[in-house]
């Protein structure tokens, strides 16, 4: 338990109140929601890497206040010095994850501001520029959730995989944003949510924030897409993304590939739902994403216990990469790329 005083919601995912950092504990839900607290920027390096928050733009706002805390004790430290003592805190939160471009992202703004501070204590300026990456996020999934749910003639049935909700960003959610709109408006009837082994974000967590919101929503096992588009009832499969390359290629959750060959397949259409601080102009194709490996536990491991025999080898990418002839459009704050190439990314981005 904490002692932050709100009662944790989906959108509460990341809280600053009174010099501390707040994260909903997203390994522990849906049993419990809870506050854990945190003051030192290591620590926060550490609740990235074990998932305590996770969602590419969750990610990176959690490590802009990362930075706040890092700063604040590089100033108690060395005062005047400050600068060259937040280096190691900055490099620790830069290698929580992998993937997720949104990190790198804002730890650059973060680093851009450091650039620019004088050698007085940078708390406040950091606090202020962390707050304001918290709040283009929210913002940008909520534009994202009008855009999206324009492309959807419906009423129609959905697929999402992984979880690109609240929990995921800096509020309301980027798929899950798009599927919120759209149910407002009724053109979504029904959320088909995939379990997404191995770590099952779609049963713990996207389940869980749809029932809060009275959407309906069935779980199902990722091999239960095919059988399901089959049936014609699906018009769009919706995710959100990790990174994003020049060219359109998307890196997102595990299976993100599969469904979408899946959907190219029956004729249903896919949706990448992401803020631009997903976009990498820098990586010319998905080829060069870093696709994170963990533990072979999640994957011999189910709920707790052993399934797979002692001594069975593991492979546990977490992340793939779907070419961008296979996205029907990519949703972004600025506006909406249909197929997506090179030449509409970089338009979007020098707009
Ligand atoms: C808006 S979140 C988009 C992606 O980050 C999400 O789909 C995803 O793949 C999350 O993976 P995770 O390993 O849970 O951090």
């Amino acid at each position: 338990m904490s002692d932050l005083p709100i009662n944790p919601t989906p959108d509460d995912a990341v809280r600053w109140h009174e010099g501390r950092l707040y994260l909903l504990d997203q390994r522990l839900l849906p049993e419990r929601a809870e506050f854990v607290g945190y003051d030192q920027a290591a620590e926060v390096a550490h609740a990235i890497r074990t998932m305590v928050v996770r969602g590419a733009p969750a990610i990176g706002v959690t490590a802009a206040y990362g930075v706040v805390l890092a700063g604040h004790a590089a100033y108690k430290l060395a005062g005047a010095d400050w600068k060259q003592a937040i280096g190691d805190d900055l490099e620790r939160l830069a290698a929580a994850r992998p993937t997720a471009v949104n990190l790198f992202w804002a730890l650059q703004r973060m680093r851009r501001l450091i650039a620019h501070l004088e050698h007085g204590d940078p708390t406040e300026a950091l606090l202020a520029e962390a707050i304001r990456i918290h709040e283009e996020d929210c913002a940008a999934s909520r534009r994202i959730g009008e855009l999206g749910a324009a492309l959807i003639e419906g009423p129609t049935e959905v697929i999402t995989h992984c979880n690109a909700g609240a929990l995921a960003t800096g509020g309301y959610g980027t798929a899950l944003g798009v599927i919120r709109s759209a149910y407002a408006q009724g053109k979504i009837i029904r959320v088909y949510a995939d379990e997404t082994r191995p770590w099952l974000q779609g049963a713990r967590l996207t389940a869980w924030e749809l029932m809060q919101d009275g959407i309906p929503v069935s779980l199902q096992a990722d091999c239960a897409a095919a059988s399901l588009m089959a049936t014609g009832r699906i018009g769009w499969v919706i995710v959100g993304a990790d990174r994003i390359a020049a060219n359109g290629d998307v890196a997102n959750k595990i299976g993100t590939y599969g469904l979408a060959i899946l959907a190219r397949y029956h004729g249903v259409k896919v949706m990448v739902a992401a803020p631009t601080s997903t976009i990498d102009l820098t990586l010319a194709s998905g080829q060069g994403i870093p696709i994170e490996e963990r533990e072979p536990t999640e994957v011999l491991n189910c709920g707790g216990r052993r399934v797979a025999p002692e001594g069975c080898e593991v492979r546990n990418p977490v992340f793939d990469v779907t070419p961008a002839v296979l996205v029907d459009a990519i949703v972004t704050e600025r506006g909406v790329i249909e197929s997506p190439n090179p030449a509409r990314l970089r338009a979007l981005m020098s707009d």
